[in-house]
């Protein structure tokens, strides 16, 4: 085999403050992320909220130094990866693709197009799949294939998801124990797995598998971790009116309070480097709820980073993904059967007379909702707090 390459895909942050408007409008025209029944809604709704948002988005990036550290560590990660697969004998150049800030994917791609790769491993920093991180990466890379004749002949494979790989399970368990051991009785601990949560019906109506395998994750880290802890899994980081998964960590954080829980560890789990919901959402607004709640003894593991065992974690599933058969980005997409990905024509429920009319009707409500609020300055969507 010639020259492999290795293509990390991230959601990608605001390096400063002045990045966050333009970070959340091109996070918001995902229509992975707000799933209207009209493309063409997408962008006059997607500047709205982030206009709106970027205030109070800007104070909390301004709470962690200004901006996201997410593309610096995801290079260190890069970095990292590199030299642990050189170590193992396969030399391999290393992209990061971002899907809303830089270095974008596209740009990602029209680097390692001209580096003339043999083979590339498409590896998303999630470990587990959903429609609104893998699966928005994935599908701009189906684009991308589809729009450049140069790629056609690049042979790639894809790794879907791997929350179930031991090593990344091993560093997980590993950064438990760490914080664990600073509590006087460590067994007392109450272990509190916080996923980044999604709307309901991403799972319920849309099939995303994301929710069967945060669960699954969570058995297997705790299976690792080998101790006998109280555990509970919580949902954090809604946003918009609509129901996400449940419980919310809030919610579940002032039950273990009122239930006489002191010492807690909090492991997020839908991300593998420290981020605003990490260092601002959990380490601050979530520690103080916890706090108020009676749960005296708050800490945090940390997130994998470049801890050894999770960059030979990585380095292993490069490797482990290079001897099997190949994974195409089409097969990824289908893979999760039931899963109805963009764009909204494909929606079955769509596809009826009935149905149709009724996406117009509701389409047009909200649209004149919306010129309402964007007049009046109040309305449903920041008075529920998706605008602020
Ligand atoms: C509005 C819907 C959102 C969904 C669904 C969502 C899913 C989702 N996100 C991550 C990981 C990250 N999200 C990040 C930022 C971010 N995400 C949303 C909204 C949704 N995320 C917003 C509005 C933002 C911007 C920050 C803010 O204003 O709160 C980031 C980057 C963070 C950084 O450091 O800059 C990550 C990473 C996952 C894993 C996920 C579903 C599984
Ligand atoms: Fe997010
Ligand atoms: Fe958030």
């Amino acid at each position: 085999m010639g020259r492999v390459g290795v293509l990390l895909l991230n959601l990608g942050g605001p390096d400063k403050l002045e990045d966050v408007g333009p970070f959340l409008y091109n996070l918001f025209s995902d229509p992975e992320i707000i799933r209207l029944p009209f493309r063409w809604m997408q962008k006059p709704l997607a500047w709205f909220i982030a206009t709106r948002r970027e205030k109070t988005s800007q104070e909390n990036y301004k709470q962690i130094g200004g901006g996201s550290p997410l593309r610096s560590i995801t290079e260190e990660q890069g970095e990292a990866l590199k030299t642990q697969l050189d170590a193992m004998g396969k030399e391999a150049n290393i992209y990061v693709g971002m899907r809303y800030w830089h270095p974008y994917t596209e740009e990602a791609i029209a680097q390692l197009a001209q580096d003339n790769i043999d083979k590339l491993v498409i590896l998303p920093l999630y470990p587990q799949f959903s429609i609104s991180t893998s699966g928005s990466s994935f599908r701009l890379l189906e684009k991308l294939w589809q729009e450049n004749p140069k790629l056609q002949p690049l042979e790639y494979t894809v790794i879907a998801s791997w929350y179930k790989q031991p090593g990344y399970l091993q560093a997980m368990a590993e950064l438990i124990i760490e914080q664990l051991n600073q509590f006087p009785n460590p067994d007392q601990a109450h272990i509190f797995f916080s996923a980044h949560g999604v709307p309901k019906s991403y799972v319920v109506e849309a099939g995303d598998p994301y929710q069967q395998e945060i669960e699954e994750c969570t058995q297997l880290i705790m299976q690792t971790l080998n101790r006998p802890n109280a555990h509970t899994l919580a949902y954090q980081s809604r946003v918009g009116p609509v129901e996400w998964l449940q419980p919310y960590t809030e919610d579940a954080l002032k039950e273990l309070g009122e239930k006489g829980v002191k010492d807690l560890v909090v492991v997020p789990i839908s991300f593998v480097s420290e981020h605003i919901e990490t260092l601002q959402e959990i380490d601050i607004e979530y520690r103080e709820i916890a706090e108020e709640a009676g749960i005296e003894n708050f800490r945090r593991a940390a997130a994998p980073n470049t801890h050894p065992v999770f960059i030979q974690a990585l380095a292993d599933l490069v490797i482990e993904s290079l001897e099997k058969p190949d994974l195409k980005l089409s097969q990824v997409t289908q893979m999760k059967k039931k899963v109805k990905m963009y764009p909204q024509e494909r929606w079955e429920w769509g596809m009826t007379t009935s149905a149709e009319v009724w996406n117009g009707r509701i389409a047009m409500l909200g649209f004149i909702a919306l010129i309402i609020e964007i007049i009046t300055g109040r309305g449903l969507l920041h008075a529920i707090g998706l605008l602020q």
